[in-house]
């Protein structure tokens, strides 16, 4: 039987240095189906990976790395053609999130885990104030009354900087900028105080100087409430700005999961490596074109049946065991699932 958190224990801030490394969330060999006509495409294979209390996690990796399937499958909000083939997520303090009937995921969506999903601009309803949509969780999970919750909700929209609080609160979205409704749909998904955040893309449509407090912010949130973030972005720049781990995607397999540094310093998947060749740094001017990833992002219908890696034809080391056999996940400071890593001879 699954233990849900209670009202008092949502978000208490954890209080002994031991506690900081808890394990928050722990997925273990996820993998995840759409069925697509006749086929269904394998979305996700095998992700393993944990956070810990405090901890941002950046997923990385191409559009159609299945960054955002991974990050719905963890809030359980996959679309009516997705499904869980296997695998499990455990949160701690709440259990095997893959067992807990839809009312009590509801429960935990929202109080527990924070959920931002991509453009925040569809995300708000149109024709609601701001105030309330943001006051929302505090209506399903603490059943307030927009009255009570309004004190939380304008503490909430300051805390994501937006000093002029009260008439966010009163505006319709549309009257809203991007950065500002990026802030509002934060302060929704924090105002209960949840133990872990899931933000897709929360920088994606938004200009590099609004980008950049937006990730100073989220840092901010993040150490304040010691607060565990996973952030999926196409944006190596973006990820490393703000994660302590990276983790990089392609083809719904993970490629490579390690501390930032390693990643970014020693990558051991030629994927990462190109990743990072073609990164263009916040402070670098676009000079000179960057050189590019060749061939196309992988076509996900067909890779069940086939075997070997899913990069193989885009990779600058394949060697002939890449044809025919998906690599182990070699374990150590770097994860990393290749038969021929950068630096091997
Ligand atoms: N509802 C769906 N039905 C069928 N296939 C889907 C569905 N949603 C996503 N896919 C497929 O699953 C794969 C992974 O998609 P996903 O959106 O998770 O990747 P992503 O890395 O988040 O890309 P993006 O950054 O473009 O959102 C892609 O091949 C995509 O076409």
């Amino acid at each position: 039987m699954k233990l849900l958190p209670s009202d008092s224990d949502i978000g208490s801030p954890k209080d002994s240095a031991q506690n900081m490394q808890d394990i928050v969330l722990s997925v273990n060999n996820l993998t995840i189906g759409y069925s697509s006509g006749q086929e269904v495409l394998r979305a996700c294979r095998d992700v393993s990976f944990e956070v810990v209390s405090g901890e941002t996690l950046g997923i990385v990796g191409e559009s159609g790395s299945g960054k955002s399937s991974l990050l719905m499958a963890l809030a359980r909000l996959l679309p009516p053609n997705g499904e869980i083939v296997g695998g499990s997520v455990s949160l701690s303090g709440v259990g095997d999130l893959f067992e807990l009937s839809s009312e009590q995921m509801r429960r935990v969506r929202g109080s527990t885990i924070g959920y931002v999903p991509q453009q925040p601009m569809s995300a708000f309803n149109p024709t609601m104030k701001v105030g309330r949509q943001v006051a929302e969780p505090l209506k399903i999970h603490n059943r307030l009354s927009y009255r009570e919750s309004l004190p939380r909700v304008l503490q909430a929209l300051n805390g994501m900087g937006l000093s002029d609080a009260t008439r966010v609160a009163n505006a319709f979205p549309h009257e809203l900028s991007g950065g500002m409704l990026q802030r509002a749909m934060l302060a929704q998904a924090t105002i209960t105080n949840p133990r872990i955040l899931l933000a897709d893309e929360p920088t994606s449509a938004l200009d590099v100087t609004v980008q950049r407090q937006i990730i100073e912010l989220l840092k901010e949130v993040s150490l304040e409430h010691n607060l565990s973030t996973i952030i999926v972005s196409h944006d190596l720049e973006v990820v490393s700005r703000i994660a302590d781990k990276i983790l990089v995607m392609y083809g719904g397999r993970m490629e490579e999961h390690g501390p930032r540094d390693n990643v970014l310093q020693d990558p051991k998947h030629p994927y990462s490596h190109a990743l990072l060749a073609s990164r263009l740094t916040a402070d670098q001017e676009r000079k000179a074109p960057l050189p590019a990833l060749t061939g196309f992002p992988l076509d996900l219908r067909g890779v069940d049946r086939e075997a070997g890696c899913p990069f193989r034809s885009r990779c600058s080391r394949v060697i002939p065991i890449c044809e025919v056999e998906f690599p182990r996940t070699t374990s150590g400071a770097t994860e990393f699932a290749c038969h021929n890593p950068m630096g091997s001879s």
